[in-house]
């Protein structure tokens, strides 16, 4: 922060305009108005360092006179970098005014989201002002109480500045920027880019670029200039752009840590891989990551418009995300809704899952076309049974060899990080007694703990955790969806009613006469009893009912097939099941288009 003292220049003319507009002295006559003006010290603030942080004594009010301020809040178990944004204060706003009405500390942390000019009032002058002119404190007042009644923002704050900064010279960053600009002029009216040329210019140019436009793309340069510190000062979000291919060690990340030392809050950081003519290679993401240095990647294949599309719509908050259910052979009907999705032109920009959802789910994030998603799947369970390598039931009735063996025949050595798609399934964690969520690591490996229910399949152990189906405790992970704040969730449950029926009767052990009875003659009857499978399946799924019902309130869009009259446990009921899932979802969409969560879903 630096402490300016100018004269008649376009800082005090900036600073004019404010007080004109600002409540604590909009009301005064010109004459006084000279009088604080001469009170005043102009501080110049880059983006990101604090103005005062919560909790501190009050000692001035300060007036925006140009680039904004944010208000932040940090939550005592949150992340004290993470710190959430409670409000903007634009141009001609006051901050800091409370603590100093009410004596005590500073409610909030304030902090300049971009570079940003601020006049301070010191409280000796506040307190002269206040007692010489009572008849500004009504209106101070009164802007107080709305600001109180108005409440906390209840959605999170998506970015809209973005700084585009290249890894290497060799990055084709340009044609990567104006990809991306036409991608967000499709979701906001006005797209600027800025580049180098604009370095001279001041704060209130860039304030006013930024209130004309729906977004702004600062294209930085591929090394640390004055330029690309500015457009690291500006963005709310910041974008590092890499060649995929390009396995040079990049000293960006580190160069954006030193920029950032110091400031209130953590600016957005994701990382774009740039895939030219193919998909990612297994394995070769996750060394990219650095560590956890990026809040999420993207894989974006120059040559494919969606993938531009898709990063548009995750870094603006406009993204479709859908979670699916874990339900047995009912969740077939995941396939179906796909497919209903993809024809009516909803985007599909992330997906998560549990247990048969998760392997529908990884499915769609490695981009499988219907066709491809059908004939993978009916020929795992329809043309040939996964569970029926039985074991000696010490861990479990089936050696669950043969669903491992399919999940790496389909998915191969890919990694999490590698999907297109971002991508999360859901374990239940024995040891720890948490649904732990996947974003990383191998995909076969997870989607195999994802479906191990327990007492059917062996579970998974994975640095000495036992892991078993997601379903234990989370069967529809809507909640995780949300979590990511990118946009929309459509949520696709399991309807598990009228799973498990018996006849009447105490259910006694049968005898080995009965047995061997049954095995002999009655092979095709049907059982008055639940199998030993079904009764364990419908085990693992009945706790985590409840936390479904909240989930379900929670998707912005709920598709529930009606699927009681297929069997958990019937694979052969393959089309009904996508059947019923395809039209459940058309319908739902017709009834979706004209309600607030249609026009989301429907804004590509
Ligand atoms: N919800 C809010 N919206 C806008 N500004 C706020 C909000 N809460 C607090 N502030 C401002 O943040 C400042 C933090 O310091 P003060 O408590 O002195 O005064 C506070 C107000 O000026």
């Amino acid at each position: 922060m630096s402490v300016v003292t100018p004269g008649d220049n376009p800082a005090r003319q900036r600073l004019r305009k404010a007080l004109q507009r600002a409540p604590l002295f909009a009301d005064l006559e010109a004459h006084s108005m000279v009088a604080v003006e001469r009170e005043l010290t102009l501080l110049v603030l880059p983006g990101g360092a604090p103005l005062f942080r919560q909790g501190e004594p009050a000692d001035a009010v300060y007036v925006v006179a140009s680039g904004c301020l944010g208000v932040f809040r940090h939550e005592e178990e949150g992340n004290p970098d993470e710190p959430l944004l409670m409000a903007e204060i634009p141009p001609g706003n006051i901050v800091g005014e409370m603590s100093l009405l009410s004596h005590s500390q500073r409610t909030r942390s304030v902090a300049a989201l971009r570079d940003s000019e601020v006049w301070r009032l010191a409280r000796g002058s506040f307190d002269k002002l206040t007692s010489r002119h009572p008849e500004v404190l009504p209106t101070l007042m009164r802007s107080v109480a709305v600001r109180n009644a108005m409440g906390p923002t209840k959605r999170r704050r998506q970015p809209r500045t973005f700084a585009i900064l290249p890894t290497g010279v060799s990055t084709p960053a340009a044609r990567f920027a104006v990809m991306l600009a036409a991608a967000l002029g499709r979701i906001g009216s006005q797209v600027q880019m800025l580049g180098p040329e604009s370095m001279d210019r001041d704060p209130e140019w860039f304030a006013r670029c930024e209130t004309e436009s729906s977004f702004v793309l600062y294209r930085g340069d591929p090394t640390a200039t004055e330029w690309t510190e500015l457009c690291l000062r500006q963005a709310d979000c910041l974008v590092v752009v890499r060649a995929a291919d390009d396995d040079l060690p990049t000293r960006l990340p580190f160069e954006i840590e030193t920029a950032q030392s110091g400031a209130v809050f953590h600016r957005r950081r994701e990382l774009v891989l740039l895939h030219e003519g193919h998909d990612p290679k297994p394995g070769t993401t996750a060394p990219m990551l650095a560590g956890g240095l990026y809040g999420q990647h993207h894989h974006v294949r120059l040559d494919i418009h969606a993938d531009v599309d898709r990063l548009a719509r995750l870094l603006t908050g406009h993204a479709v995300g859908v979670v699916m259910a874990g339900g047995g052979a009912r969740a077939f009907t995941h396939i179906g809704v796909i497919k209903a999705l993809r024809t009516s032109g909803v985007p599909i920009d992330q997906v998560g899952g549990t247990s048969m959802g998760a392997i529908v789910a990884a499915s769609v994030a490695s981009r499988w076309p219907d066709d491809e998603i059908a004939s993978h799947f009916r020929a795992a369970f329809v043309d040939s049974n996964p569970l029926s390598d039985y074991t000696l039931p010490l861990i479990s009735l089936y050696a669950g060899r043969r669903v491992t063996r399919l999940l790496r025949l389909s998915f191969g050595e890919k990694e999490i990080e590698d999907l297109i798609l971002p991508f999360f399934c859901v374990t239940a964690n024995l040891t720890t007694s948490n649904a732990d969520i996947h974003t990383v690591g191998k995909l076969w490996r997870w989607l195999r703990a994802s479906v191990s229910i327990p007492g059917v399949i062996p579970p998974f152990n994975e640095a000495g955790e036992v892991h078993v189906d997601g379903g234990v405790i989370d069967n529809f992970p809507v909640r995780a969806m949300r979590r990511t704040g990118r946009g929309v969730t459509i949520g696709v449950d399991i309807d598990t009613g009228g799973a498990l029926a018996a006849g009447a009767g105490v259910m006694e052990p049968w005898s080995p006469w009965q047995f061997f009875r049954r095995l002999i003659w009655k092979r095709n009857e049907t059982l008055p009893i639940p199998s030993i499978v079904a009764i364990l399946l419908r085990s693992a799924l009945v706790a985590s009912a409840a936390r479904a019902a909240e989930d379900r309130q929670a998707a912005d869009l709920l598709i529930v097939p009606p699927m009681t009259h297929i069997d958990l446990l019937d694979w052969t009921s393959f089309d009904a099941a996508v059947e019923v899932g395809y039209r459940t979802t058309m319908e739902a969409l017709d009834k979706a288009k004209a309600t607030p969560t249609g026009a989301r879903l429907f804004v590509a």
